[in-house]
């Protein structure tokens, strides 16, 4: 059973059970562009309190190096490498785990965070503005096999399309070695309060079309949380991973043996929470995240 957090006394031992914290971005932090009241606060006490924070996210639109312009933007401070999003994840994952070979392309549905991690990682890739336009039949008949497609990565792609359906389509269902990965396969989208479709409906029609699985890179997958583990010797005990999804962000931590704290602001309610009908379950929730500023200060 969650607990929920609505006292400093509960605040305050939650906050010192932990050394390290994980935040997920959106619905925790910010709609879009618009922060989260309060939330600046909150990462101003845990860092004064001496706390390691790191942020986690799905969302693949944009690079490490453009997220921390857009905290600035929002008077929040992180640098890049305190921030891990699934575009990097699959950056990382095509450098060093499959070693993708130079001589290969990968065709990417999604927008500039994934190019720009993949050049960050000297991996060759398609412009997918180039495949912003409509398509005719005939333009359909001209899409043939390109065995110098090594890979297939989707992410969130406001710009989706058949064009881009096609080619993907194309290109994993002529060559069985041609990989298939997705950045993340969230089915929403936490945007002020309301939700609307997440990458997972990208991934979704790709799959369907050539009834192949995935390889996810994103939340709830352990990939990212072990290079992020290892990468900061962190204690998973001592841990905490804060986030607006059940089946990503909380299992996420579940999974990775840390502790977990759902808040309200994002993709789940207070209702949807206590449905019995979903198996994961967080051990703290509340409101939101700035429910932490009711925190005692004096000891900093
Ligand atoms: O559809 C998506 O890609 C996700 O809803 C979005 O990216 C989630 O981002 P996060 O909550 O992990 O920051
Ligand atoms: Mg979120």
């Amino acid at each position: 059973m969650a607990t929920k957090l609505t006292t400093r006394e509960a605040v305050n031992a939650f906050i010192d059970r932990h050394d390290t914290f994980l935040f997920d971005c959106d619905g925790v932090l910010w709609y879009g562009h618009t922060l989260i009241p309060g939330v600046d606060k909150t990462l101003e006490l845990l860092r004064r309190k001496g706390k390691r924070i790191l942020f986690v996210t799905n969302n693949s639109t944009q690079s490490r190096q453009a997220y921390t312009k857009k905290f600035e933007k929002l008077g929040l401070s992180a640098s890049e490498n305190e921030i891990f999003g699934s575009s990097y994840a699959a950056a990382v994952y095509l450098q060093k785990v499959v070693d993708f070979p130079a001589d290969k392309q990968v065709y990417v549905i999604g927008q500039a965070g994934i190019c720009d991690e993949l050049d960050a990682a000297s991996i060759r890739h398609n412009n997918p503005a180039d495949d912003s336009s409509t398509i005719d039949w005939e333009g359909v008949e001209a899409i043939t096999p390109d065995p110098n497609i090594g890979a297939v990565l989707v992410g969130f792609d406001m710009e989706i399309n058949y064009r881009k359906l096609a080619k993907a389509y194309v290109y994993l269902a002529s060559n069985p070695g041609c990989l298939f990965l997705a950045t993340n396969d969230d089915a929403s989208f936490p945007h002020h309060g309301r939700t609307f479709p997440g990458t997972g409906s990208m991934v979704a029609a790709i799959k369907g079309c050539t009834g192949r699985e995935p390889r996810v890179l994103g939340k709830p997958h352990q990939t990212m949380l072990d290079c992020i583990v290892a990468k900061y010797d962190l204690d998973r005990t001592r841990t905490c991973m804060v986030g607006d999804r059940l089946n990503t962000d909380i299992q996420f931590g579940v999974q990775g043996g840390m502790s977990t704290l759902l808040v309200l602001t994002g993709v789940t309610s207070e209702q949807e929470l206590h449905d019995a009908r979903h198996n994961i379950t967080p051990e703290y929730y509340a409101d939101s995240l700035a429910t932490l500023n009711m925190a005692d200060t004096a000891d900093e």
